[in-house]
C-alpha cells in the first residue's frame, strides 16, 4: 500500500507513506486526518492532489475491492435487517463460504446476536456485527477507522486476536486508546493532516510510558 503526496484540502497534507505488511496503528487527535487518510486509501473520498495504490491499482479500481476491508467510523448497516442477514449479505457479495460468516461471528461472538434486528443491538454489539461483516473472509487489506471506540474489553480482545491472527497482509487501524497503539508493529502520528513520527511503538511511545507525557503534550495541547 502506497501513498504519495495524498493531499485533500484542509484535511490531509501530502502524505506520503508506504505499507509493505503488518499492523499499522494511526494514533492523533480528533481531526488529525485519520478518517479522511483511511477514505482515501479506501476510495470512498478522491484526493485533491497526490496518488494512492494498493496492490499498484488505484483504490477505485474494482479489481481491489475484493482485496481490501474497509471500516468506516460510523459503518452504516440497515436496522431493519437481522444480525444473520447482514452477515449472510455480506457472504454472498463477496462469494464466500458458510464457513467464512461462522468464522467471522464466532471471533466476533455475536452467536447469540443472530435473530436480532441491527436496531435492537446496543452501539458495541452493532460494532461487532459491523467488524465481523466487513473483515470476513480475511480479504488481505483492512483499513479501519477507530473499529473499537464502542467495544467493551471483551470485544476488543476478540478484535485484537482476529489482527494478531492475522498471518499476512495489512492492518491500517486508526485508534485513541495508546495501551492499543502498544500492540500495533508500527506507528504513525498524525496531526493537522501531516505525519508527525513514524517508528515502532516501543520507540515512539517508550517502553515504560516514559514518553507518554511528552506525546501528549505535542499530539493533544491545543495551540495557545
Ligand atoms: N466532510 C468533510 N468536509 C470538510 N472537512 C472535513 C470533513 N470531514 C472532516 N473534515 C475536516 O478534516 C480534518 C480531518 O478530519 P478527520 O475526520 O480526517 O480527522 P480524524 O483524525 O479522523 O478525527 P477523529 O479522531 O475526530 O475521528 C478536520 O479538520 C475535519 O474538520
Amino acid at each position: 500500500m502506497v501513498a504519495e503526496n495524498l493531499s485533500k484540502k484542509g484535511r490531509l497534507k501530502e502524505v506520503t507513506l508506504q505499507v509493505a505488511g503488518g499492523v499499522v496503528g494511526l494514533l492523533g487527535p480528533n481531526g488529525a486526518g485519520k478518517s479522511t487518510l483511511l477514505a482515501l486509501l479506501a476510495g470512498r473520498l478522491k484526493p485533491d492532489g497526490g496518488k494512492a495504490a494498493l496492490f499498484s491499482h488505484a483504490p477505485r479500481d474494482p479489481r481491489v475491492l475484493p482485496l481490501r476491508a474497509y471500516l468506516p467510523q460510523t459503518p452504516r448497516l440497515f436496522p431493519h435487517l437481522r444480525a444473520l442477514e447482514v452477515l449472510e449479505g455480506a457472504r454472498r457479495v463477496k462469494g464466500l463460504g458458510q464457513e467464512a460468516l461462522e468464522e467471522a461471528l464466532e471471533r466476533m461472538g455475536l452467536e447469540g446476536l443472530l435473530g436480532k434486528r441491527v436496531g435492537e443491538l446496543s452501539g458495541g454489539q452493532r460494532q461487532r456485527l459491523a467488524l465481523a461483516a466487513s473483515l470476513m473472509g480475511d480479504p488481505p487489506v483492512w483499513l479501519l477507522d477507530e473499529p473499537t471506540a464502542a467495544l467493551d474489553p471483551r470485544g476488543r480482545e476478540r478484535f485484537w486476536a482476529w489482527v494478531e491472527g492475522k498471518k499476512e497482509g495489512v492492518v491500517l487501524v486508526a485508534l485513541h486508546h495508546v495501551e492499543e497503539a502498544q500492540r500495533a508493529d508500527r506507528l504513525l502520528l498524525l496531526k493537522g493532516g501531516s505525519i508527525l513520527e513514524d517508528g515502532s511503538p516501543r520507540g515512539i511511545l517508550g517502553s515504560m510510558g516514559e514518553r507518554l507525557s511528552w506525546l501528549m503534550e505535542v499530539l493533544y495541547e491545543e495551540p495557545a
